[in-house]
């Protein structure tokens, strides 16, 4: 929607839209704000975040915040009480695997069911699909993927790779002056994530003043510490299928301590790909071993499917 067209838009805050309220609330009534919760299905939403997604609690409590935000934003309205409309372009920074673009993606669900945005579509993209690598092909590069996001997320992985501090001309610079303009012309229409490590992020805001100041939100993502990755253990092999008891959880256990001091490891992607593995050696181990099986062959992880 545009600005011009929302109703207490291009108010001072604070005013009453009184073109606005005709259509909208009496001043003086009421609003039951457990039912307009309970119709945006934030309740709903949260709980799905808190059963899928392990630990990530001040994540989980921005989001909790950002809901509010929106929905009191949305009630105000109705009042024609006029706001400038929220920025919500935001920086998630923690290390690979820890939660990122999965929590970008419930973000673009939760920003359509309360209605900032038309679509709630996710789009993920690196430097390299903004990025041309001649001259005159980076705008049209990032204005097709500007395009492809309208109405929902622009995820940008690894951001601080557009800014190349040694290289002046570089085209990442371009693609940089596009996004900055559409951020801020075009909030209503689409919300950008930048995402990657903190220590990085932090010197990409440093030297691109005009992104910082355009981004509202940080939220960290901490690494999990071992009984969470356990946890996500767990939940992945419930929704796979799979058992993982007794000592296969002990061997299991330890298998993720020893990758965690690992200079690749990738939390939670780290726990999936351990799981991937130990299915294969499960199945290959009740084929070479196995005439037939049962149900709880074919669902318990033994202590053998996680050593290498
Ligand atoms: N807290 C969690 N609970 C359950 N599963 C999780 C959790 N965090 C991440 N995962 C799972 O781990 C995998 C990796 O997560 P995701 O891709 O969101 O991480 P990321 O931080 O975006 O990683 P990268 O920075 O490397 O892109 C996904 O399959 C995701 O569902």
């Amino acid at each position: 929607m545009n600005t011009a067209t929302r109703p207490g838009f291009g108010m001072r805050p604070g005013e009453i839209d009184t073109e606005a309220t005709e259509a909208a609330i009496p001043e003086r009534s009421r609003v039951d704000l457990a039912a307009e919760r309970d119709e945006a299905g934030i309740d709903e939403l949260m709980s799905s975040l808190d059963d899928e997604l392990i630990g990530l609690r001040e994540v989980k409590t921005r989001i909790r915040e950002v809901a509010a935000l929106l929905l009191v934003d949305r009630v105000r309205q109705r009042f024609g009480v006029s706001s400038t409309r929220p920025n919500l372009h935001m920086c998630f920074t923690g290390n690979p695997g820890t939660g990122k673009t999965t929590v970008a993606m419930r973000m673009a669900g939760l920003l359509h069911r309360i209605g900032y945005l038309e679509r709630g579509h996710l789009v993920a993209v690196t430097r390299d699909d903004l990025v041309g690598q001649y001259v005159g092909h980076t705008a049209p590069k990032t204005k097709e993927v500007l395009k492809r996001a309208m109405g929902g997320v622009l995820f940008i992985d690894e951001a601080y790779y557009l800014y190349r501090a040694e290289n002046e001309r570089d085209y990442g610079q371009e693609s940089i002056e596009i996004l900055l303009q559409v951020m801020e012309n075009q909030r209503e229409d689409v919300v950008v994530i930048l995402a990657g490590y903190g220590d990085r992020m932090a010197e990409f805001f440093h030297s691109n003043p005009g992104m910082s100041s355009r981004v509202a939100h940080h939220i960290e993502f901490d690494d999990y510490d071992l009984g969470e990755l356990e946890s996500i253990a767990g939940l992945m092999s419930e929704q796979d299928g799979y058992r993982i008891g007794g000592e296969a959880a002990e061997v299991f256990r330890e298998l993720l301590d020893e990758q965690r001091a690992r200079p690749r490891f990738a939390n939670a992607r780290t726990v999936r790909n351990v799981l991937e593995r130990a299915r294969l050696r499960h199945a290959s181990r009740l084929v070479d071993t196995l005439d037939d099986c049962g149900l709880d062959d074919l669902v318990r992880l033994e202590p053998v499917d996680f050593k290498s």
